[in-house]
């Protein structure tokens, strides 16, 4: 099968990294070392190779190495479907994120073009509790793995209700400021609601077709006020509502990804904590697999400390549907042991900290 693959990666003064140069196979990676080493930094880097703030939603200033923090730059070079592309990503002290593919300066959403990347991080582990943001960006970027240009629809409705709540919170009431504004809205709105049923319906069937470990989650779309069918007419009626709270009440930007675990009729949120992280498994998994036929190849993976909430056989089941799915997966964990059922079917890398500086090395099988 083709292969969605990062070969090279390099670092410079990236958070506690201050050069990282490394040569990868198409296998996943397991990365080991002690708490504070920086390996979820390594990971940041790779999810800054997709569209967005990557997996920490952090500020372009906050990437740099300190103290120095002089600005930063992560160059990858990414194996794709049809060719090999070099991306490099930077930003200078005070200045924003940019971008570069194969050498000519691109929007982030072209990133979503070229390469597939999804994660799961610690801090999902609250996904299903927390509030309806965390669990819409979660299918944001599965939708925009199966949808690239879900980012450009996201970004042009994102814009215009902000221009929106402006109008709103200065109680501008002429009709005619909003009616422009509206339309983009629903147009925009329309397409964001599609993709997200799109995905939807993928994770659920990929979910179904296959033979997996982990347990299957029925996904609905929901929304405190159904998202109407003719957006534009609703937000035109609902002018005096929103102005009263000073922004846009009803739209997809209020979207809630709902998920029961389907075995036992349980809502997410009411679930175990490990059967919680077992549903964001799944649905990576399932997401996975979806690409894998959708777009031709599986995305990379960057999973954060996955290993360590997980028992001996589930460990071991993740790491065996990892590797049949074929994609290279960036892993992290403290110790090597969390990775003995991969053997030769990953390469290693240890990650190390002195004096607040980082490094990473390739390790043979440990
Ligand atoms: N901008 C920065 N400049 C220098 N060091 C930074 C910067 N941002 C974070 N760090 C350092 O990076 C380290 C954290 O790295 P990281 O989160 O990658 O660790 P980790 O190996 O994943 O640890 P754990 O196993 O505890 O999750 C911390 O020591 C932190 O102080």
């Amino acid at each position: 099968m083709t292969k969605l693959a990062l070969q090279e990666l390099t670092l410079s003064h990236f958070r506690s990294h201050k050069r990282v140069a490394i040569t990868l196979d198409p296998r996943p990676l397991a990365i080991f070392g002690p708490n504070g080493a920086g390996k979820t930094n390594i990971i940041e880097a790779v999810s800054l190779l997709s569209p967005g703030r990557g997996l920490r939603r952090a500020g372009a200033d906050d990437l740099a190495r300190r103290p120095e923090a002089l600005g930063w730059k992560i160059t990858g070079i990414l194996q794709s479907l049809h060719q090999t592309h070099e991306v490099e990503t930077w930003a200078e002290a005070g200045n924003p994120r940019q971008l570069r593919i194969d050498g000519k300066a691109a929007p982030q959403t072209a990133l979503g073009r070229i390469g597939r990347i999804l994660w799961l991080v610690p801090s999902m582990d609250r996904l299903w509790i927390e509030g309806a943001e965390g669990r819409r960006r979660f299918l944001d970027r599965a939708t925009l793995s199966f949808e690239p240009t879900h980012a450009e629809a996201v970004l042009a409705y994102e814009k215009a209700m902000r221009e929106r709540n402006r109008l709103l919170k200065d109680m501008v009431r002429d009709p005619h400021w909003y009616t422009a504004i509206e339309a983009q809205m629903a147009e925009s709105g329309a397409t964001i609601q599609r993709n997200r049923l799109f995905a939807i319906d993928e994770l659920t069937a990929a979910q179904a077709s296959a033979t997996t470990a982990f347990p299957t989650a029925t996904l609905a779309l929901t929304s405190p006020d159904p998202v109407p069918d003719d957006l534009q007419t609703a937000l035109a009626e609902n002018r005096a509502r929103d102005m009263a709270a000073g922004r846009t009440l009803i739209g997809p930007h209020r979207a809630d990804l709902d998920a029961v675990f389907a075995d036992k009729g349980v809502p997410a949120k009411d679930c175990s904590t490990g059967e919680q992280k077992a549903l964001l498994i799944s649905l990576i998994l399932a997401n996975g697999r979806a690409l894998a036929r959708d777009f031709g190849a599986p995305p990379i993976l960057l999973l954060d400390e996955v290993a360590a909430h997980l028992d001996a056989r589930r460990r071991a089941a993740l790491y065996d549907e990892i590797c049949s799915l074929g994609a290279q997966a960036f892993m992290t964990g403290t110790g090597a042991e969390l990775f003995t059922e991969l053997g030769d079917r990953a390469q290693y890398a240890e990650v190390t900290e002195t004096d607040g500086q980082s490094t990473i090395a390739l390790k043979d099988r440990p």
